[in-house]
């Protein structure tokens, strides 16, 4: 029995972008080569943007403060013509997490299209979505099409490669261009065994962080053709996104993709233990069929004697920390900063979180 009074550690599976900068990466902060980004070129920063457009198989990349600030950028550069439609998933983190930045800042219409519980749309939907271009004189103009791999809210699920590519021949058909949310894509491609480059190669873009299950501090990366990134660079300026010596957090997302890459498998496995062993605890329910990476959500069920939000504060009482989505729908995220025994140190933390509110209430 684990009392709070006995915490000496924190938990934290609230999301994957808690993790510290490891010793590794702070030494290669500390010692940078820096220069001024805007007035010239870091040479971190060019180092970073070289290996992540060779990783992702794109002519060019630029460092972006984050991935909200990558898909804005993106997004923008190919709705750059007033009047502009993207069509992007009902559950997609564009839309429900980045403030409406693409309609608020950029004046771009989102046309969204349901997110199926595996993560894609429907193609025959997407292309239903795409506007006639004969309505031109009351239709908003479909420029874009967005997906996200992995797709964090339908439980971290990944987009096949196959997927993908239908997707961009369906852009292509309509001459339309495809923008990838890869703010997990590492995590889609150690998932699916496929190399990045391979999984991203229809698009014409994609926004990948560097701060999620890659483990850097800061930072993501979006990657396109040069005339693409030429852009974004400038949209970057305008937004308050050039930044000055930013080798320092260069460096660190250096370290991040040579040691942390293959952690993720590690991170999906332990996912997929947690599930497992939340699925046996009376009260709680997961679909350990459906995780395929760092994410799980569960729920708590009707007949469980305690909802989300006590429960959440109990757990926090023994130092595991997540993220309710609801008072019946949680989630958790793995990443490489929680080991196996905190993996069952959190199984044993529900477990008496859950038989405590039975026995609370008789049962
Ligand atoms: C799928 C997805 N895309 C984009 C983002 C935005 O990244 P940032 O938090 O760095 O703005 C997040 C979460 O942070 C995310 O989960
Ligand atoms: C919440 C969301 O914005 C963030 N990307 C996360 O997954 O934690």
């Amino acid at each position: 029995m684990v009392s709070a009074k006995m915490v000496t550690k924190t938990v934290d599976l609230r999301s994957d972008t808690v993790t510290k900068p490891t010793e590794s990466m702070r030494a290669a902060m500390a010692n940078a080569e820096v220069d001024d980004d805007v007035l010239t070129y870091d040479p971190t920063a060019f180092r970073l943007e070289s290996e992540m457009a060779k990783v992702t198989g794109k002519e060019a990349a630029l460092y972006v403060p984050s991935g909200t600030m990558g898909n804005l950028i993106s997004v923008l550069v190919h709705c750059e013509i007033r009047g502009s439609e993207v069509i992007l998933g009902d559950n997609s983190h564009i839309h429900i997490y980045e403030n409406g930045g693409i309609s608020t800042i950029g004046g771009v219409h989102p046309r969204t299209v349901k997110n199926n519980k595996d993560g894609t749309m429907d193609i025959d939907l997407i292309e239903a979505a795409i506007r006639n271009p004969k309505g031109e004189l009351v239709y908003p103009t479909t420029r874009l099409i967005c997906l996200e791999n992995t797709q964090a809210n339908c439980g971290g699920k990944c987009l096949s490669v196959e997927y993908t590519d239908r997707v961009g021949e369906l852009a292509k058909k309509h001459g339309l261009k495809l923008h990838i949310d890869g703010a997990r894509i590492f995590n889609a491609a150690v998932a699916l065994g496929v190399p990045v480059h391979r999984l991203v190669q229809a698009a014409d873009s994609v926004s990948v962080c560097l701060s999620k299950g890659l483990g850097a501090p800061v930072g993501s990366v979006i990657v396109g053709s040069k005339s693409f990134i030429d852009k974004a660079r400038r949209l970057r300026k305008t937004l308050g996104g050039g930044m000055r010596q930013i080798g320092i957090l260069c460096a660190a997302a250096l370290v991040a993709l040579q040691e942390n890459v293959g952690k993720l498998e590690s991170d999906h496995k332990k996912a997929k233990i947690l599930a497992e062993g939340l699925n046996q605890i009376k009260g709680l329910r997961v679909d350990v069929d459906s995780v395929e990476t760092n994410i799980l959500y569960f729920e708590i069920e009707e007949g469980a004697k305690i909802k989300g939000d006590n429960l959440c504060k109990n757990l926090e009482e023994r130092g595991v920390l997540v993220m309710p989505e609801s008072l019946s729908r949680i989630r958790i995220v793995l990443h490489h900063q929680i080991s196996a025994s905190d993996v069952q140190y959190t199984l044993s933390c529900f477990q008496q979180a859950l038989s405590g509110a039975h026995e609370e209430n008789g049962n």
